[in-house]
């Protein structure tokens, strides 16, 4: 497992990574989240030891990372895919890998048959594509079949059938009892593949909870009702002691009130509906509330402006519901 204690990381006055305590644990995937410049490359770097901690530690399998005799056979990083020298061959960049961490030669064929590249093997790896260096930095983590595993947003630049092999790939992998730690700033992605999750925002831990957790605390549900006779529909809602928000397209939302209800109440007051739907707020939009305060960047019209630090996520304009359950639970532990 990978155990952080208090990892901060100051680069002159900036704050990159503030304090965070979490534990990354063995047979599931965990995914690390976080808006652009949350400080998840620099906190996977302290893990590597690419980076020195301002104070704090982290250990891997109870050990900092210089303490591993083989480093490459207890961990196993995919943290720069174009990070490769472009003269060399896949198979030969791999060779020099095994060669100088004393890794068997016989391994490099069997890494570039699991990621499914050994027919370039012999092509110089400056003429791959974004999604064939992936791959070869995936066989390059997966060379000293390491128990611990780091990926920096692996599926940057991939086709839809790279997506799914990574997906598949990560999840065998957990299930083979490795602990797999992946970095994203996209929560749909991860809702795809993470069975944990740890949210950071400005180097700061915002979560560190269970996928379905996550889901369960984060998925509003409610109606949508539109009519032509909103007014009506409202007084008979109302009569029934139902509370609906007008939203700005003319129709109405509803919490907490099963569809069928809804729709037998209106046939009940014999008024025309156009629309009765059950809605279901995205994990992406929960992952953005929770983030929202933590956005190093807003886009403007124009260049990027700095977003304001420390700000609380934001709310819903006063009259409309209030989401059920998102983001309030990690606000609590933060205050
Ligand atoms: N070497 C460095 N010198 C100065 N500042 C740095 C350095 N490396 C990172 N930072 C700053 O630290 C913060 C965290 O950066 P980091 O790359 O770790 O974020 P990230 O979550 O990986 O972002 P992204 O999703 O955009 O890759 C950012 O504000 C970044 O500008």
């Amino acid at each position: 497992m990978i155990e952080l204690a208090g990892l901060t990381k100051h680069y002159g006055d900036k704050v990159a990574v503030d304090h965070l305590t979490f534990t990354v644990r063995p047979g599931i995937v965990t995914g690390f989240l976080g808006p652009n410049g949350a400080g998840k490359s620099t906190t996977m770097r302290m893990m590597l030891d690419l980076d020195s901690p301002t104070s704090g530690t982290v250990r891997i399998d109870g050990k900092h990372y210089r303490q591993l005799q083989d480093p490459l056979t207890s961990i196993g990083a995919l943290l720069e895919a174009k990070s490769v020298h472009g003269g060399r061959s896949a198979a030969n960049h791999l060779l020099c890998l095994a060669q100088s961490n004393g890794l068997p030669r016989g391994r490099v064929g069997e890494v570039l048959e699991m990621v499914g590249l050994s027919s370039v093997a012999k092509k110089r790896a400056k003429g791959f594509s974004l999604g064939m260096s992936q791959r070869l930095g995936i066989a390059a983590a997966l060379l000293g079949d390491p128990q611990v595993l780091l990926f920096d947003e692996p599926v940057n630049g991939l086709d839809p059938e790279g997506i799914h092999w990574i997906r598949n790939l990560m999840k065998n992998l957990a299930a083979q009892g490795r602990t797999v730690f992946v970095s994203s700033h996209l929560m749909s992605e991860m809702a795809l593949t993470a069975d944990h999750l740890v949210v950071i925002g400005q180097g700061r831990l915002m979560a560190d909870t269970s996928m379905k957790d996550f889901i369960h605390q984060n998925s509003r549900s409610y109606v949508r009702m539109r009519s032509p006779e909103q007014e009506k529909l409202r007084d008979a809602l109302q009569g029934e002691g139902i509370r609906a928000v007008a939203v700005g397209d003319g129709s109405l939302e509803i919490d907490g009130v099963p569809v069928e209800r809804l729709g037998e109440l209106a046939a009940a007051h014999h008024l025309v509906l156009h629309e009765l739907s059950p809605q279901h707020a995205s994990l992406e939009e929960a992952f953005m509330r929770l983030t929202a305060g933590s956005v190093e960047y807003h886009a403007h019209d124009g260049d990027p402006v700095p977003a304001q630090a420390g700000l609380p996520p934001e709310s819903p304009p006063p009259g409309e519901p209030q989401p059920a359950g998102w983001g309030a639970d990690w606000q609590k532990k933060r205050s």
